[in-house]
């Protein structure tokens, strides 16, 4: 039987500072490049069509590099392209991802049925892939395609790509292991020329085996609702994400620091590399050392009397800070798998999530971007037609969700997910959670959105672009609509909504307005809203217990940078006690028994505790799961905290515990 290594592609279709293909075109065996539809995977709610398509665009381009003679593509690293817009249009028409593919193996099933008739053809040699922090469930997958492999007595190599550590206790040494990973040399390039006679595609005869890559809207799995495409997004693929990285830093970077915040100025200040970084089209470890290669050239440049605008310095910098940041958040759902499903901080389990605290009309209106708040809708719709927002506006979207509209983050995850072309579980559920208040160690930030508005957008042309109905609204009353005079509103041909038609439109009536255009009006007091919301989240912040449960928290996650969001509360590692004190934040019903002195150390770290990592190794891997036939795994959801449990004999909720019953 032949031998042959396979390499894994994850979220990795690229050849730039690829582990697993440079291992595999530096050894004597021939070689599988296999990407799976994974069956299993394909069923997490956070999955968008605009997700696979972006996904086929990146395999769509590593086809072709890889199949294509050497250094044919190098020369698109120096081309300059600024002009963004002209490239943020559906993929499809640039790049057609249905041809037939000519060094890719490509399935639809499930990576162990594709791996065992893989080996029943061939003695694979070797697994490789890149590490990866993603949903809980892609964690539990990992588990079994390990445990496979060894019992096969198949070697896997995971190779890292975000900085990320795993096993790592907490984080004193987190940023030491970071600096030393993104200084280490890139895997070189891998080139056409060198690779592809090394390549074997397997006949067909694997599992759900295709020949050109799949349309969304074929993978049974994602909801026809949720499997169409954006309207106008950026495009996928290694090629795009190299022109990216280059455009930004020979000019668009320039104006980064002083342009991230509005949402009409970092469409191009923003490097717009995220949906490349999350879907691995580029490593974060290239984009690193190409700044660095970028600050170097310019300091050279000045040292030598060129004039160097000094917005460059302050931009590169805050811009690595930002890049920083990404394997900081990665690396707490790294440290912490169910991060996904329950609060950082577990006194705050409870808060938003009450009888009567999910109000349906307010999630639907927040979702589809007509609440009332202009600024706030314009920035939903933009997520609607494009999947990118800045950084200050995604914040802004969460805490008037989970603030003004008391909205679980749990519930708003999904579609959020989904909106996000640059999908990234590792940022997307600790931003989430820190937006809303729930880690114990951020401070409670709660945007004004109309403020947000004056202040960022203050002419109104982001809202004007598209929440259409107020175009010819006068730019004095662009973010507070309301406050026109029946006389203004005629002047624009706009009415705006009462909260009695407001109330009307939730039961999916229709308010007759001729030929005026119709707004509605806020579906909340803002200021009213916000301030209750502040009042709930701080009574349990205020709480002793929520305090030394904090100090946990910063010990695992906490950011060891003296920013003013981190209390530097370390406490020296010692365990904490907790009893009473969270139950009676948790208003869970009384039943203090179960938790009784359960440690939070032992709750957060499992079993095991002490220096090591859930994902590895930790609790998590001593507790026995169950799956159902299909390889998933068995969860029951609590139904007093939400918390999805995983064992599924358990009497009482694995967090709360509350009876399973109740
Ligand atoms: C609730 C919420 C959810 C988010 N979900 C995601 C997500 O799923 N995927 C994602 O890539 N970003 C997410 N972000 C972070 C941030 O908004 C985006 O990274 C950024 O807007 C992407 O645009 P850019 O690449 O032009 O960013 P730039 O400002 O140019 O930053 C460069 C890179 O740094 C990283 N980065 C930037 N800001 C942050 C941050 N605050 N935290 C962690 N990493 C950061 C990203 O990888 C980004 O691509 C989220 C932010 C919030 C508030």
């Amino acid at each position: 039987m032949i031998n042959v290594n396979v390499v894994w592609i994850k979220r990795d279709a690229r050849t730039h500072d690829h582990g697993p293909l440079r291992y595999a075109a530096e050894n004597p065996e021939q070689c599988i490049v296999l990407y799976v539809y994974e069956k299993d995977q394909l069923l997490q709610p956070s999955l968008h069509g605009s997700h696979v398509s972006c996904v086929n665009e990146g395999l769509t381009d590593l086809d072709s590099r890889l199949s294509v003679a050497t250094g044919s593509h190098v020369s698109c690293v120096n081309e300059d392209l600024i002009d963004l817009d002209s490239r943020l249009s559906v993929a499809t028409s640039l790049v057609d991802c249905y041809q037939p593919l000519r060094t890719l193996t490509v399935c639809y099933s499930t990576i162990l049925q594709v791996l065992t008739m893989i080996h029943t053809k061939f003695s694979i040699k070797a697994l490789l892939a890149h590490e990866e922090t993603g949903h809980y469930s892609s964690y539990q997958r990992d588990r079994r395609v390990r445990a496979w492999c060894k019992q096969s007595g198949i070697k896997m190599m995971e190779f890292e790509q975000s900085g990320v550590t795993r096993r790592l206790g907490d984080r004193d040494d987190f940023s030491k292991l970071l600096n030393a990973f993104m200084a280490k040399p890139q895997h070189p390039p891998i080139l056409g020329d060198s690779f592809k006679d090394k390549i074997i595609r397997v006949g067909l005869g694997l599992p759900g085996q295709c020949e050109s890559l799949l349309c969304p809207t074929s993978l049974t799995e994602i909801p026809a609702e949720n499997s169409g495409d954006r309207e106008s997004r950026q495009v996928g693929g290694e090629t795009e994400a190299l022109r990216t990285l280059s455009g930004f830093l020979e000019s668009r970077g320039k104006n980064y620091s002083r342009g991230i915040s509005s949402p009409n100025s970092s469409w191009d200040s923003c490097s717009r590399l995220s949906i490349f970084l999350a879907w691995g089209h580029i490593s974060v470890r290239y984009v690193v050392q190409a700044v660095r290669r970028r600050q170097a050239e310019l300091k050279a440049l000045k040292s030598r009397g060129v004039h160097i605008d000094e917005c460059w310095g302050r931009s590169l910098s805050a811009f690595q800070s930002r890049l920083h940041w990404r394997s900081h958040f990665m690396q707490k759902l790294e440290s912490e798998p169910l991060l996904e499903k329950k609060d950082l901080c577990p006194s705050y389990q409870h808060l938003r999530r009450g009888t009567g605290d999910f109000n349906a009309d307010f999630y639907e209106a927040w979702k589809l971007g007509r609440t009332g708040f202009p600024f706030l809708d314009a920035c939903i719709r933009c997520l609607i037609k494009h999947g990118w927002l800045n950084f200050r506006m995604r914040a802004m979207v969460v805490s008037f969700a989970t603030y003004n509209l008391w909205l679980d983050w749990k519930k708003i995850a999904p579609h959020l997910a989904r909106l996000f072309l640059d999908f990234e579980p590792g940022i997307h559920y600790p931003q989430l959670q820190m937006q809303s208040g729930t880690t114990g160690i951020n401070a409670m930030r709660v945007y004004n959105v109309t403020k947000q508005g004056k202040d960022q957008d203050p002419r109104g042309e982001f809202v004007r672009k598209f929440v259409l109905e107020l175009r010819s609204v006068k730019d004095e009353f662009i973010h507070e609509p309301w406050k026109m005079t029946k006389k203004d509103m005629a002047r624009c041909k706009v009415q705006v909504g009462t909260p009695d038609e407001a109330r009307t439109l939730f039961g999916g009536g229709v308010v007759e307005t001729g030929d005026y255009e119709y707004y509605p009006g806020p579906i909340v007091n803002e200021k009213e809203s916000a301030k209750a919301a502040k009042d709930k989240v701080a009574a349990v912040r205020n709480m002793t217990s929520t305090k030394r449960e904090a100090e946990v928290v910063f010990e695992k996650h906490g950011s060891r940078k003296g920013t003013s969001d981190y209390r530097k509360t370390k406490g020296g590692g010692k365990k904490v006690k907790v009893g009473v004190e969270v139950r009676a934040a948790g208003a869970a019903g009384g039943e203090e028994k179960a938790m009784g002195q359960k440690s939070i150390i032992d709750m957060f770290a499992g079993k095991g505790g002490g220096k090591k990592n859930a994902r590895e190794g930790g609790g998590e891997e001593a507790v026995e799961l169950e799956v159902d036939n299909e390889g998933g795994i068995k969860t029951w959801t609590c139904t007093t905290c939400t918390f999805e449990n995983t064992k599924v004999h358990a009497p009482v909720c694995e967090v709360c515990c509350c009876s399973r019953a109740s």
